[in-house]
């Protein structure tokens, strides 16, 4: 935990949605479906979570809005991502790394302007110029084995928000680090984030995790997915790790562990 902070610039929220689902219908099996008439709106700027059970169906939601998988109806609309052969332009970052090991630093973060159609040598430059932002001065020449698995995650988000568009779908990012990295990433992100305002969709299990970060958080309650609980999390921003220890944190908390099913309903401060 760095005990930085920073103070967020004002919000140029516009209203307008980042991304916007509606009436989504997926399953592998016709018999099986993950997700039914499924709707789903993060308004652009906003830092939403999902949180989900293991297995409910998290990456193949982040196939679908990346136009890797069609759905079985329903569209999926993402603001300022062009269509490609491979699918929408946005950024992912997964849960494991995915750096190739032959490449720099510097290399693997340029991959996706480079693929994107910028020019080598430009977007190496791009590159270099947010090392430092991002926390990574003076690894621009190293390779993936010779960081740690934070300073990976750094360079995979990093490759992400290269990537072009204005979303980014970030799946479980942290979820492999140990307790004190992804504590000290989670400061990161939001500081990162604060500069940068991208929309971010971020799944994770991890019910701290979702509240420290985010503006709103979905829970999943059941399978097949028909539809997420929006939960607001107006806790105040700059948030650090103090956060996790206000009422308001610990209330919300509640809320979701009683969506969940994990608490009854008689697990306190109660407002359902
Ligand atoms: N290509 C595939 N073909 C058939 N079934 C699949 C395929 N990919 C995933 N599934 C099944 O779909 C369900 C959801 O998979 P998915 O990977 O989206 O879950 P998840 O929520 O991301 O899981 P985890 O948290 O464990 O990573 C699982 O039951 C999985 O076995």
């Amino acid at each position: 935990m760095s005990g930085r902070t920073i103070t967020p610039e004002p919000r140029q929220e516009t209203g307008l949605p980042g991304l916007s689902v509606q009436g989504l219908t997926y399953g592998f099996e016709s018999d099986k479906p993950l997700f039914e008439g499924l709707d789903l709106e993060v308004p652009k700027g906003q830092f939403v979570s999902i949180v989900a059970a293991s297995g409910m169906g998290k990456t193949t939601l982040f196939r679908l809005l990346a136009g890797l998988l069609q759905p079985e109806s329903g569209t999926v609309t993402v603001a300022g991502a062009a269509e490609g052969p491979g699918g929408r332009s946005i950024g992912y970052m997964p849960q494991r790394d995915c750096l190739m090991p032959w490449r720099t630093v510097q290399d693997n973060a340029a991959i996706g302007l480079e693929l994107a159609g910028m020019a080598r040598r430009e977007a190496r430059r791009k590159v270099l110029e947010l090392l430092p932002e991002l926390g990574l001065a003076g690894t621009a020449s190293k390779y993936p084995h010779e960081l740690s698995g934070g300073m990976r995650q750094r360079v995979s988000f990093l490759r992400s928000l290269l990537a072009g568009g204005e979303l980014l779908l970030l799946d479980e990012p942290f979820s492999a680090l140990d307790a004190m990295t992804r504590s000290s990433l989670q400061q990161w992100l939001l500081e990162v984030w604060e500069k940068h305002r991208k929309t971010i969709l971020f799944i994770t299990h991890d019910i701290d995790e979702a509240l420290l970060l985010s503006d709103q958080v979905l829970v999943a309650a059941s399978a097949p997915i028909r539809k997420l609980v929006p939960m607001m999390v107006d806790l105040p921003r700059p948030r650090t790790y103090e956060t996790t220890l206000a009422e308001n944190f610990v209330y919300l908390k509640r809320r979701i562990l009683r969506q969940l099913g994990r608490i009854g309903s008689s697990g306190g401060g109660g407002d359902e």
